[in-house]
């Protein structure tokens, strides 16, 4: 059969008779249109037309074929009879390409927050809001990072600290660090490589790689750019369909991921406003035209339709029965759940409030890690659990204050993403190395030569429970209104 021509395709479009092309092949999306997470309204806006662009960021390139019905599927599309739409390049986006030709080079990237002051210039609005977003007044997320600052350290001297070796094990797995590469969905708004970047890199410097359920690029697709034996784990999104989560977790083990890592904290995602609004500027939103539109969701809600909010304790049991790998639960947030963790015979926990992005005014991984470990040794549980922590991770001595309060290993997401959406694998291996000499230089300052021997006595951590610096409200203070003068009171 001949392929399709542009013209064919192009008759398709409108909703009641709507044809897309991805990746050179055309498909009747008509009767998926009221299912898309997303929304009609995207899928529209390409109806008749290629919508490879902006498909990619936010999908496996193996879902059509994996849940658009055979007969949708309309065959190969001779591309050099599509009209290629001349994308007018707005002022905005001719702003960014400036910026990108004037950005600084990867050497002068010195520290983590140097990475994301890049990325904030250069990457694409809806990507920089997807990523940096989090939850209504983003107080967490700033809490996550300034909790760090409330702990000092209590150095030791005149301990021989020629030989530091900060190697360690986590889930059985030896590290060359004590961090990982935490799942952080839709590694295509950042990289038109998307997750595949992060794994190259982790591999490169003997980094544990944590697969979202979320990613742009296929599960396959990442598990095959794996080098050697390196090592992979999988983060679960619990979906209502709990069929289709156990074939998800099987082929993870049959595919050789070392961890399940299944995440408590979002049985709804959390509120982005950043997220949402970029989202509709982008869309040329109608809202303002007063119809309801479920744009008003962002890439998030739209994306995540199919958690499941019942997910309990009471699924823990069959999630041991489907699988040998180690189950850990990403998003835990107080001791007394730890312990549950433990008694529900799971073997570890990530610390977590998801970066920020669920429940804000969540307490920061840190506190409740301070929290959690007394209480563990207490009970003689402390070696019955591995227990992680995420969120707000910048600087080699957020790692180490972290392993000083008990902590296997720590979680590090949106700097690996911001270095790699403004330089590519080159810009997260210099994040790895630079927390690599930070890790290095550190730990010779505390006074210790390897991991086992950081401890809680070389940090002071009596003020972290005191909220009194709570991070500044930027929202509230900047629609704040005195009217303290009485005078201006009378107006
Ligand atoms: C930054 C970011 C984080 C996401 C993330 C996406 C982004 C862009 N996504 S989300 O879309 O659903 O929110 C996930 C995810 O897929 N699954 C998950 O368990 N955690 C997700 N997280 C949370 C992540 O795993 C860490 O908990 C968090 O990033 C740690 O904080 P830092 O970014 O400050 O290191």
């Amino acid at each position: 059969m001949a392929p399709l021509t542009g013209v064919e395709v192009a008759k398709h479009d409108n909703a009641k008779d709507c044809w897309v092309i991805v990746h050179g092949r055309a498909y009747d999306v008509t009767e998926f249109l009221p299912e898309h997470p997303g929304g009609q309204k995207i899928i529209i806006k390409y109806a008749g037309k290629d919508a490879t662009e902006e498909f990619d960021p936010i999908h496996p390139p193996d879902t059509l074929e994996k849940y658009l019905p055979k007969d949708k599927h309309m065959g190969p599309v001779d591309m050099t009879t599509v009209v290629k739409e001349k994308a007018e390049v707005l002022p905005e986006e001719q702003e960014r390409l400036k910026r990108i030709q004037e950005m600084p080079l990867l050497d002068q990237c010195y520290n983590l927050m140097d990475f994301e002051a890049v990325a904030r210039r250069v990457m694409k609005k809806t990507a920089w809001g997807y990523y940096s977003s989090a939850a209504d007044d983003e107080i967490t997320l700033r809490e996550n990072h300034s909790a760090f600052h409330r702990i000092w350290f209590r150095p030791r001297i005149l301990v021989n600290v020629e030989k530091v070796d900060f190697s360690t094990t986590m889930l059985g797995t030896k590290v060359s660090i004590p961090f990982y590469v935490t799942a952080t969905a839709l590694g295509k708004l950042g990289h038109v490589e998307g997750e595949v970047v992060l794994t190259r890199a982790a591999a490169k410097h003997n980094v544990i790689q944590m697969i979202p359920t979320l990613a742009s690029c296929a599960f396959d697709e990442i598990m095959d750019a794996a080098a050697g034996d390196q090592v992979q784990w999988l983060q679960l999104y619990v979906n209502k369909d709990r069929a289709i989560t156990q074939r998800i977790v099987e082929h993870a083990e049959k595919r050789g991921c070392k961890g399940l890592f299944i995440t408590v904290d979002a049985p709804q995602l959390g509120r982005r406003e950043k997220d949402m609004r970029l989202k509709f500027t982008d869309e040329g939103s109608n809202v303002q035209s007063g119809q309801a539109t479920d744009n008003s969701q962002g890439a998030a809600r739209a994306i995540s339709s199919f958690i499941d909010p019942a997910l309990s304790w009471d699924d823990i049991p069959w999630f041991k029965s489907i699988t040998k790998m180690p189950i850990v639960l990403k998003g835990v947030q107080r001791v007394e759940d730890v312990v549950k963790a433990v008694e529900a015979g799971v073997q570890g926990v990530v610390l977590s409030n998801h970066g920020g992005r669920q429940l804000d005014f969540a307490r920061s991984a840190i506190e409740v890690l301070a929290e959690t470990m007394p209480v563990l040794r207490d009970l003689g549980l402390e070696n019955k659990i591995e227990v992680y922590i995420d969120g707000g991770i910048r600087r080699g001595t957020d790692i180490i204050k972290a392993l000083c309060l008990g902590a296997k290993g720590v979680g590090i997401g949106r700097p690996f993403l911001y270095a790699m959406s403004a330089y590519g694998q080159d810009g997260v291996e210099r994040a790895m190395q630079l927390l690599k000499d930070e890790m290095e230089m550190n730990m010779r300052l505390i006074g210790a030569t390897k991991i086992e021997e950081l401890n809680p006595g070389l940090v002071d951590a009596r003020s972290l429970f005191n909220h009194g610096s709570t991070p500044v409200d930027n929202l509230a203070n900047a629609v704040y209104d005195p009217l303290i003068n009485p005078a201006q009171r009378e107006k």
